[in-house]
């Protein structure tokens, strides 16, 4: 096991020789052992983030470190669920299983992969072309779950899924980071699920790292607040403002003491993320883990 499951230094994407980078001058490392919510809006490169780490597209510049290795070094300990999820049409659900086996000697976890078949009630017999969307995800899931991986990339894995099978995999998704220390990074736009689920944030926006770090330090490094329209913001960063009537909202980086007769509140996650999705051009924010959260 190494202390850092991902670290990216000046990691960039491009896609064709003229095309926009997906990804330019990513910065951040993530601990080993967290479970790490990817957001940020269509297009922002979280998918193209997750296959760099995944080790199936290269950099165009910079790089990728996962597990202490490269990402084709660190193969065996990592699984990823694509978000179009691709599995053999053609095979069952009881022979994906058993070629997801023969593929992992040694690491293979059956129980695991049976239980979320099994939960999901699904017929070991259906061929994979005939389930739904979220039948298939949760075939993935089963996949990559019972490859017992240090890392766990998961891209927009909740999206079709029910909501009893949402609470289901989220529930044992957690166990799973709980009783082995898995690394999980999961990408979703329904960021009110990702609320008590996840310890660590990576927002992306227009290919760049726009807030890092971890949960708690990241929130209580914002403020909410509500106070007269004419009042100044100033020293604070803004991210993000609106004003109704007399009243002005904002979502602020505070650089002291906010004025008394404002009303403040430390955002939600939901509220963070929203605050940075309408104010993209605020200055990013990194933050690294202290040593005693580390330990
Ligand atoms: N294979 C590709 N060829 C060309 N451009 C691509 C390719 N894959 C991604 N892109 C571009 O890279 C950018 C980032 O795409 P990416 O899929 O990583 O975003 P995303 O954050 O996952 O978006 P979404 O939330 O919509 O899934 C987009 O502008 C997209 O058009």
């Amino acid at each position: 096991m190494t202390d850092i499951a991902i670290a990216a230094q000046g990691l960039g994407r491009r896609f064709g020789r003229r095309g926009r980078r997906a990804l330019d001058r990513c910065e951040f490392v993530l601990p080993a052992g967290r479970v790490c919510a990817l957001v940020g809006p269509n297009g922002a490169g979280k998918s193209t983030l997750l296959s760099l780490a995944a080790g199936l597209l290269r950099p165009s510049e910079g790089r990728v470190t996962v597990l202490g290795t490269t990402p084709a070094g660190a193969r065996e300990r990592l699984a990823y669920v694509a978000q179009d999820k691709p599995l053999h049409p053609h095979l069952t659900v009881a022979a994906t299983l058993r070629l997801g086996r023969e593929l992992n000697p040694g690491r293979w976890d059956e129980s695991v992969a049976r239980r979320i078949v099994t939960d999901a009630d699904l017929d070991m017999d259906a061929k994979i072309r005939a389930l739904s969307g979220g039948q298939r995800t949760q075939v993935a899931l089963a996949l990559a779950l019972a490859k017992r991986p240090e890392l766990l990339l998961l891209d927009e894995p909740m999206a079709d899924l029910d909501p009893l099978a949402r609470h289901r995999i989220t529930g044992l998704l957690m166990a799973d980071a709980a009783e082995h220390g898995t690394t999980i990074v999961m990408s979703s736009h329904v960021v009110a699920e990702l609320e008590g689920s996840c310890d660590h944030l990576l927002l992306l926006g227009a290919g760049r790292v726009r807030l890092a770090g971890p949960l708690d330090d990241l929130l209580a490094a914002h403020r909410l607040v509500t106070g007269p329209a004419q009042d100044s913001l100033d020293p604070h960063t803004v991210v993000e403002s609106r004003t109704t009537g007399r009243q002005l909202t904002a979502l602020i980086r505070p650089a002291g003491p906010v004025p008394a007769s404002w009303q403040t509140a430390e955002p939600t996650l939901e509220e963070l993320v929203l605050g940075h999705l309408r104010g993209p051009d605020a200055p990013a924010l990194s933050l690294t883990e202290s040593e005693e959260a580390a330990a």
